[in-house]
């Protein structure tokens, strides 16, 4: 799994509060390959978000390391970290992908300036592929939980990231709409891109190449 475009290696996460100490991640690796889809499943407090948000670099881990692409995002400046998750990665919450003051266009072209990038043509094609191709001028207000979930999809493809990690991405929508959501996902994978999801759901397990799970910070 050397040339896999995600790898992170026995990453430990501590949170401490007062004398509490909470051990969210003990010792996680994990490899995905490029055009590989992989399920994150676990019951609820077993680490899943936490392992997403190291591998975003939103997050920095306590022991252990991450690398995109061959370039380590752990251990590195904040800034750091941000221009290359902006660059190598795309992701995906349930709600709050999109800025509510901009238009869904203007989230796109928003996503791509961070990355040093100017697409219009991607941008376009996304709103096209993701059914919106209408609802570019409306703000998020506006949108359907459906298109809402659709919109922040194509922001976080706006780059064509190599990674694409999402935590949670259908926990609010109806079953068709995941399953919409979800045939995306794995059209996004068979493009080449390392998909990742954290959920709940037996149909994102089931849309996934593999799962793994997670039970107190720990692989089972
Ligand atoms: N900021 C924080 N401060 C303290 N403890 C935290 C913090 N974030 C998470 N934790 C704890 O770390 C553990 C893992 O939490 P995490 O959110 O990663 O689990 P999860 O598997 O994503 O859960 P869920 O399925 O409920 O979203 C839990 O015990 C949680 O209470």
């Amino acid at each position: 799994m050397a040339d896999a475009v995600l790898q992170a290696y026995e990453l430990y996460r501590f949170y401490r509060a007062g004398d509490e100490e909470t051990l969210a991640l003990r010792g996680v690796s994990l490899a995905v390959e490029a055009g590989e889809f992989v399920a994150v499943t676990g019951p609820s407090g077993s680490g899943k978000s936490t392992l997403l948000a190291c591998l975003a670099g939103l997050d920095e881990p306590d022991g252990g390391a991450v690398r995109i692409a061959g370039t380590r995002i752990s251990h590195r400046p904040q800034a750091e970290r941000a221009s290359l998750r902006a660059r190598l990665v795309g992701v995906l919450f349930q709600s709050g992908n999109l800025l509510e003051h901009l238009t869904v266009r203007a989230n796109i072209d928003l996503a791509q300036r961070l990355a040093g990038r100017r697409d219009a043509a991607r941008r376009d094609q996304l709103l096209d592929e993701l059914g919106l191709i209408g609802r570019g001028p409306a703000r998020p207000t506006q949108l359907s939980g459906g298109e809402a979930a659709r919109a922040g999809l194509a922001v976080a493809l706006a780059n064509r990231p190599a990674v694409l990690l999402a935590d949670e991405p259908t926990g609010e929508l109806d079953r068709r709409t995941e399953d919409r959501v979800l045939g995306l996902l794995r059209r996004q994978a068979e493009h080449g891109t390392a998909v990742v999801v954290a959920s709940h759901s037996s149909a994102v397990a089931a849309a996934a190449d593999r799962t793994i799970t997670l039970q107190d910070g720990r692989r089972t």
